[in-house]
């Protein structure tokens, strides 16, 4: 159905978890719960910006998802929609997220979703991705940023609080995405794509899981000794963390399938419950 194609070009479900973090940032902000208008206009700004970027990276990687069983059924590399008319879904939708973030929110706001548009879809798209190992490191930016336009669209001005979200975002991404890139290495070598395990090997790309997942758990501490959270928070993070920690060994020591996939899968709970947990201790 052309309906099903245009809609699965924004990339449903990750978006659905980056609205997790715009929402739940919006809880904590210390100015209160917000109001179900301002939460409808910010998902709905949020979700045209992060659609319209995803639109936008269908059109542009056509020749990298061709060669990837996982991504070579969708609807640009399989020829069901030709790549401009992705290229101007994403447009109109990003605009149309222009339009809707400056109205019913803050300029802030807007203008960080502007950004992470630019950072994604143009960015990240047509020259990191492919050209740098590091490609997940620096393109964790844009996955980061979703939380401070939820925090900005409540409150008009950054603060340490809202960075320190980005920050657990963005230590988040690389055992995201690594783990899937270790599973799916072959598919990245013949797209050309130096993702770390094709560039550096599956021992380095464990290795490196394994630092970033420590980093993370230990920022996520940070918030409650800077009085950003309560220790109610903190319970949950620790015990979050250390499940978090214990699939990144296992990623480590053992580095069978199983443990990848565990950790992969984990890795998107852990992040949903690290931030419902953020509202939880504030509301
Ligand atoms: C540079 C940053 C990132 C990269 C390169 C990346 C890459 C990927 C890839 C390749 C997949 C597999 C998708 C598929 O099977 O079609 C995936 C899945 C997913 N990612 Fe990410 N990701 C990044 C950041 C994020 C961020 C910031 C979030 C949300 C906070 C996120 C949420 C998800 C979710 C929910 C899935 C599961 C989707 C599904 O089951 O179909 N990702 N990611
Ligand atoms: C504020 C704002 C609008 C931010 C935009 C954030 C955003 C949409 C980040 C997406 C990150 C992501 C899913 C990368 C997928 O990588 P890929 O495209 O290489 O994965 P693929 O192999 O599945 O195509």
């Amino acid at each position: 159905m052309v309906i099903h194609d245009y809609l699965s070009l924004t990339k449903p479900k990750v978006i659905s978890l980056l609205l997790v973090t715009t929402l739940a940032a919006m809880f904590i902000t210390g100015e209160g719960v917000p109001s179900i208008s301002l939460i409808f206009w910010t998902l709905l700004g949020g979700y045209l910006a992060a659609g319209g970027a995803g639109a936008i990276n269908c059109a542009f990687d056509a020749d990298i998802d061709i060669n990837m069983g996982r991504t070579s059924r969708r609807p640009v590399p399989s020829g069901r929609i030709p790549p401009l008319n992705a290229f101007i879904f994403g447009l109109l939708l990003s605009l149309l997220s222009v339009g809707v973030l400056y109205t019913f929110t803050t300029p802030l706001a807007t203008l960080i979703s502007t950004v992470g548009i630019i950072y994604y879809a143009l960015f990240y798209t047509r020259w990191l991705k492919r050209s740098t190992w590091q490609n997940i490191v620096i393109g964790g930016g844009a996955g980061a940023l979703p939380p401070l336009v939820g925090w900005t669209a409540v409150t008009g001005e950054l603060s340490l609080a809202a960075i320190l979200l980005m920050v657990i975002v963005f230590y988040w991404t690389p055992p995201h995405f690594w783990t899937l890139a270790l599973v799916k290495q072959k598919d990245y070598a013949r797209a050309g794509v130096p993702m770390l395990p094709v560039v550096a090997g599956e021992r380095e790309t464990r290795w490196q899981i394994l630092v970033y997942s420590v980093m993370l758990v230990a920022i996520s501490f940070l918030l409650t000794p800077l009085g950003v959270m309560g220790w109610l928070y903190l319970g949950f993070a620790a015990l979050l963390g250390a499940i978090f920690i214990r699939s990144a060994w296992a990623v480590w020591q053992q580095g069978d399938a199983q443990a990848i996939w565990g950790l992969y899968k984990y890795s998107l709970l852990y992040l949903a419950l690290l931030f419902v947990a953020m509202v939880v201790d504030r509301v």
